[in-house]
């Protein structure tokens, strides 16, 4: 069944009274992340450093009424618009052929009867399209559909999801991470269980919250990924900035949470390069099976420069204001770059923003993600002359690049339950983020103005879970 373009509509869009107990349509919303050191390394159990940022991607759903049976996928940014019908999903393998994975368990690894039982739905997607486009759009209805088959029953309701996000897609900025933290917090929190988020939530708790979705969108980008390390989900479920390592597959990462993350001048550059994390993340594998010992050597200095950046800025005496400081960081910043190209993962565009940079002698460059394209982040020096960034960044325009005003730290997975936001006014209701408004918002900026968390205005409507030693 492919994209229906009519949207079947609730029996009150306009206010909040339902004459059926339907869910409301409610809105999930996760960032994105840069790794500042670490990427690639992190695959093969060396640490990482990430953070994570403010643009993000936003799920909305609405729950349809009994007499419909479709579950449709909407993601515009992608081009997906793809409606199943329920009862034909292969719902009959878990129970029948697989023992249903619990919504608590730790799953580390596809099984490939269910990744068998999918296909035919996959392949149903976009089968008009072609290569790169083609696997986009596949990858992405996958990792819902896995992620859902295991955690719905058949007598799920029928509803509409669409994603829009303010990253870009496949450019190092985690944006398929945002994409499985939001569905798998959207699904959990379908079927009950995910408690709160609410403000006097007990550490604890918050902890196992947090923890369920990241598992669940872990094996939504082992769909997307192949092999991923779980940085980028981890740092998209819980935000702020976390040292992360995973050495051992079938237990739990080690993610220690940075509090005290710097604010550091970071410039953010697209090269606007596609390419695919699975891609890059398949040509070190291939590297170090060739060159064991050498590929194994350059991934532990990678681990070393991590650690030192660490020890660094978590230093009582690190002030990202000290020329020393910025310096030593700096240092680093090169030293991963180099050692990253050494594993064949630039590209000459993040190249030419490395040139650009240093030809301007006004800070530091590395790649950040998987490279092959995608972005850079390049750590500023103190007191840098204003005209020498903006001559900087027409350079940059010029060759085509785009550069992203964030922050980073910020918060982690989010709900608006119901999607509704009072935008200042006491009236009672709100006003309600429908689907119809979701879907006409014109690119990013539209977007945060109608949904955007913390970014133009604090909105206390959406909640997330937050620990206390992390507010
Ligand atoms: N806005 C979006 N809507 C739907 N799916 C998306 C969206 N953005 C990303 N995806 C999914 O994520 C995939 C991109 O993942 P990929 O890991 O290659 O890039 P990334 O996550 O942006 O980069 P990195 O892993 O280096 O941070 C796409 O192929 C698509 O399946
Ligand atoms: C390249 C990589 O290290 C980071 C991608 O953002 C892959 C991963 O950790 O899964």
């Amino acid at each position: 069944m492919n994209g229906t373009r009519t949207l079947p509509t609730r029996p009150s869009d306009h206010g909040r009274k339902y004459s059926t107990p339907m869910a409301p349509p409610f809105m999930v919303s996760a960032p994105g992340k840069v790794i500042v050191f670490g990427e690639h390394a992190v695959v093969h159990g060396k640490a990482a450093m990430a953070a994570a940022i403010s643009l993000r991607s936003y799920l909305h759903v609405t729950t349809l009424s009994k007499s419909h049976r479709t579950i449709r996928l909407c993601f515009p940014d992608i081009g997906l618009d793809h409606t199943w019908n329920i009862d034909e999903l292969p719902w009959d393998v878990f129970g029948k052929v697989l023992k249903k994975p619990k919504y608590y368990d730790m799953v580390t690894s596809l099984d490939e009867k269910l990744v068998e039982a999918m296909r035919p739905a996959i392949e149903e997607v976009a089968p008009e399209e072609q290569g790169d486009k083609r696997r986009i759009l596949q990858s992405a209805a996958s990792a819902f559909l896995y992620l859902y088959l295991s955690l719905q029953q058949a007598t799920t309701p029928a509803a509409i999801w669409v994603l829009r996000s303010t990253l870009p897609t496949s450019a190092g900025l985690g944006s398929s991470a945002s994409v499985c933290v939001c569905i798998a917090a959207a699904l959990l929190k379908q079927i009950h269980v995910l408690s709160g988020p609410h403000p006097d939530q007990p550490d604890e708790e918050v902890e196992t919250q947090l923890e369920r979705i990241n598992r669940w969108a872990f094996v939504g980008e082992l769909c997307i990924h192949g092999n991923p390390s779980g940085v980028d989900n981890t740092v998209s479920t819980r935000g702020k900035a976390v040292l992360f390592k995973r050495t051992d597959y079938t237990r739990p990462p080690q993610a220690t949470p940075i509090n005290t993350f710097p604010e550091l001048p970071l410039l953010l550059v697209n090269t606007k390069q596609p390419r695919s994390t699975s891609t890059e993340v398949a040509k070190v594998g291939a590297l170090k099976k060739k060159y064991p010992d050498v590929t194994e050597k350059t991934l532990d200095s990678i681990d070393q420069v991590t650690m030192s950046a660490y020890k660094l800025i978590t230093s009582d005496s690190f002030d990202p204001k000290s020329e020393h400081n910025i310096e030593h960081l700096g240092d680093l910043f090169r030293m991963n770059h180099g050692l990253l190209v050494s594993l064949g993962v630039s590209h000459p565009k993040l190249e030419r923003v490395r040139e650009l940079v240093d030809y301007a002698d006004i800070g530091w460059t590395k790649l950040t993600g998987a490279g092959g394209g995608g972005c850079a982040i390049t750590l500023l020096k103190d007191n840098v002359d204003k005209q020498r960034i903006e001559k900087l960044q027409e350079d940059f325009e010029d060759a085509g690049y785009e550069e992203y005003k964030t922050t980073l730290g910020g918060d982690g997975v989010g709900i608006l339950y119901p999607a509704v936001l009072k935008n200042g006014s006491e009236e009672k209701g709100g006003e309600e983020i429908n689907l119809q408004k979701f879907l006409n918002a014109q690119g990013a900026d539209d977007i945060e103005r109608l949904a955007g968390v913390g970014i133009r205005e604090k909105r206390p409507e959406w909640k997330f879970w937050r620990l206390s030693d992390a507010n």
